[in-house]
């Protein structure tokens, strides 16, 4: 489960609201928490929502939903016990992922790591378990990655790499807030060896917003993901970048779609923060498939491209090779 203060370390908070750490989260707050949820540092962790997600996972199952990929990672907090506790309890097969997040997240021993030990780190989370436990993981990532890449994000990327090639895994990456990130990460990754067909470049829908620089990112033959639905509010705190409604993620979808990717699209909400959360009034781990697919749908998108997006490429993406 994600403690994703790195994200919102170095957040302004909104000048009208110079204590808002101090706020309680309540229904008369919940609109500023929507605004400026990065700069509500009680907002940015799952930890002791542990009865609200389970809830809200078995909400997610009893529409359909039957397997999520949980990319909490090194420099954001994990708990593999919570979420084999959450899985058993919610029925909802839950896929953990193994890496390294951003630079300004890491500890100093991830810094100083030679490449091989971050490669034998992340076999052994995939092979024997992870962070102590016998509890394996299925992914590499969310591997974080800043613009400009920095060295030790650099060398993260070359040792993931190093372990797909070992292992034939998923890889899914976070690129920097810059247009120009994604294709970079992907550059150093084909560089070092690394599967391109077999790796999710995510959050796409507030890195890249223009068709074409879409397109032609498409070509470089990764997995395109757009996986921030059910954010709706267009002041992105942490880039300068007007984040999209989820009718312009269809949109976007549907232009790469119409260009013949649609074996190489997949979707999510990237839901880490309690506002998100049903229970805090959000729009819950169920959103996609409650109220998104009806919108892909009466805009042109097929059952079968949809199917596409939620089971058939996620399926090909996770298995091993
Ligand atoms: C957990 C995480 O890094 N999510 C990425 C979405 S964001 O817009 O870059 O914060």
């Amino acid at each position: 489960m994600i403690d994703a203060s790195p994200l919102g370390a170095n957040v302004p908070c909104p000048p009208f609201l110079p204590n808002m750490n101090s706020l309680p989260f309540t229904m008369e707050n919940l609109g500023f928490i929507r605004q400026f949820p990065w700069s509500y540092k009680p907002n940015l962790t799952l930890y002791g929502e542990e009865k609200h997600v389970i809830e809200e996972l078995k909400f997610f199952k009893q529409h359909g939903g039957s397997s999520m990929v949980e990319c909490t990672i090194v420099g954001l907090e994990r708990d593999m016990n919570m979420m084999k506790r959450m899985a058993e309890e919610s029925g909802v097969n839950i896929i953990s992922g193994t890496g390294y997040y951003v630079d300004s997240a890491l500890p100093s021993e991830v810094h100083s790591a030679t490449q091989e030990q971050l490669v034998s780190t992340m076999v052994h989370d995939i092979t024997q378990g992870a962070a102590g436990t016998d509890i394996r993981c299925g992914v590499i990532g969310e591997i974080g990655t800043s613009w400009p890449v920095t060295a030790t994000e650099k060398k993260v990327l070359q040792a993931t790499a190093a372990a797909q090639t070992q292992l034939g895994c998923p890889v899914i990456i976070h690129p920097g807030r810059n247009k120009q990130a994604p294709a970079e990460v992907i550059r150093i990754l084909a560089e070092a060896g690394g599967d391109i067909s077999r790796t999710v470049m995510s959050h796409l829908d507030r890195t890249i917003c223009d068709h074409e620089d879409l397109s032609a990112f498409a070509k470089l033959g990764c997995y395109l993901e757009l996986d921030l639905f059910g954010i709706e509010v267009s002041y992105y705190q942490l880039g300068d970048f007007d984040m999209p409604s989820d009718a312009q993620r269809i949109k976007m979808i549907k232009h790469v779609l119409d260009e013949g990717y649609e074996d190489r699209v997949v979707i999510a909400h990237d839901l880490y923060t309690k506002h998100r959360l049903m229970h805090y009034g959000g729009h819950g781990y169920s959103h996609i498939l409650l109220n998104v697919v009806p919108m892909m749908l009466a805009r042109g998108i097929s059952q079968d491209q949809v199917d596409k997006m939620l089971i058939h490429n996620p399926r090909n993406w996770l298995t091993f090779k």
